[in-house]
């Protein structure tokens, strides 16, 4: 049985698109990936995962049962929303164990732990905290009841990058303990280094899904080169090559296909430079996005 199990999902904002037609499944133990630019549908696919709006039609279970029929089920989980919204009044230690009180277990010990991980002063009023550190009361809140399922919604946003490093290595120590963590971002740097599966929305469809060591598998080239005189715009027209960029003397572009035929072409051109290297996540990224379009 899968942890998240997402079938045809759909979701739509009156007659504005939010989500369509969205198929996901996250297996036990995995950091899966979910990877898209502003307004792909990220945050669309995430609350109608855990039944907070509803969907237009298909379906969405975790651990085999749908959040709308067994709210049961959200104990099980730890969810960071990508914006934090609190009554300002409390004071962060309040909030927190009232968000405990919700469990049939004593937090107290792992608040104070993640507290004291996170660098978060549990005596402040949530008034008196800046983004950042409402952020952190965001991620021990979600992370306090030490859950099966971690949804965390682009969970870095307003973390320094020492505290970003703090939280990846509480997040990759709970998934070490058996938590399953589905993680939704913008940010490839982040996916790159946590996830073992991703995958890609755009415009509200999943345009794909890939292991990250297939996707930086060795069949992808970023070839870039430098010739004498200026280079003829078509030189490059071929298939296998995308991401074209074409400076009068100058080309660089992505390359997966015959070698041969490749290497055909490049001679033609009369070099000064040359190089042809493996392209990050970004750029195989980029290259999705562009192939779609
Ligand atoms: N409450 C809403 N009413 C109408 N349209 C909405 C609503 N929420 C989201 N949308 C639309 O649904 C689409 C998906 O938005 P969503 O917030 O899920 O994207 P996202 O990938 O999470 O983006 P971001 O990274 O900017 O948060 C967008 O076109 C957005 O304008």
């Amino acid at each position: 049985m899968s942890v998240i199990e997402v079938k045809n999902l759909t979701k739509k904002y009156g007659n504005s698109r939010g989500i369509t037609d969205v198929n996901l499944q996250v297996e036990e133990g995995e950091i899966f990936g979910f990877i898209g630019p502003n307004g792909a549908g990220k945050s669309t696919t995430i609350r109608t995962l855990l039944g907070l709006i509803y969907p237009t039609s298909g379906s969405a279970t975790l651990f085999g049962k749908s959040c709308i029929q067994h709210p049961e089920i959200r104990r099980e989980l730890g969810y960071l929303p990508s914006e934090v919204f609190y009554y300002d009044g409390m004071r962060v230690i309040d909030l927190l164990n009232y968000s405990a009180s919700f469990y049939k277990k004593d937090c107290t010990k792992r608040i104070k732990e993640l507290a004291e991980r996170m660098d978060l002063d549990l005596k402040k009023k949530i008034d008196d905290l800046s983004f950042g550190n409402k952020k952190k009361v965001g991620i021990v809140q979600g992370l306090l009841h030490e859950p099966k399922l971690i949804i965390l919604d682009e969970p870095t946003s307003g973390l320094d990058p020492l505290m970003q490093q703090t939280f990846f290595e509480l997040v990759a120590e709970e998934n070490r303990k058996g938590a399953t963590v589905f993680f939704s971002s913008h940010i490839l740097s982040e996916v790159q280094k946590m996830c073992s599966r991703v995958a890609f929305i755009k415009e509200g469809r999943i345009i794909k899904q890939e292991k990250i060591s297939d996707l930086q598998d060795n069949s992808y080239k970023k070839v870039s080169l430098e010739a004498k005189f200026a280079i003829d715009p078509t030189a490059f027209q071929m298939d296998g090559v995308s991401n074209l960029e074409l400076k009068s003397s100058a080309a660089s572009f992505i390359f997966k296909g015959n070698l041969n035929a490749m290497m055909q072409r490049i001679a033609e051109v009369e070099l000064t430079n040359i190089s042809i290297v493996e392209p990050d996540l970004e750029e195989i990224f980029m290259h999705y996005y562009v192939k779609e379009e």
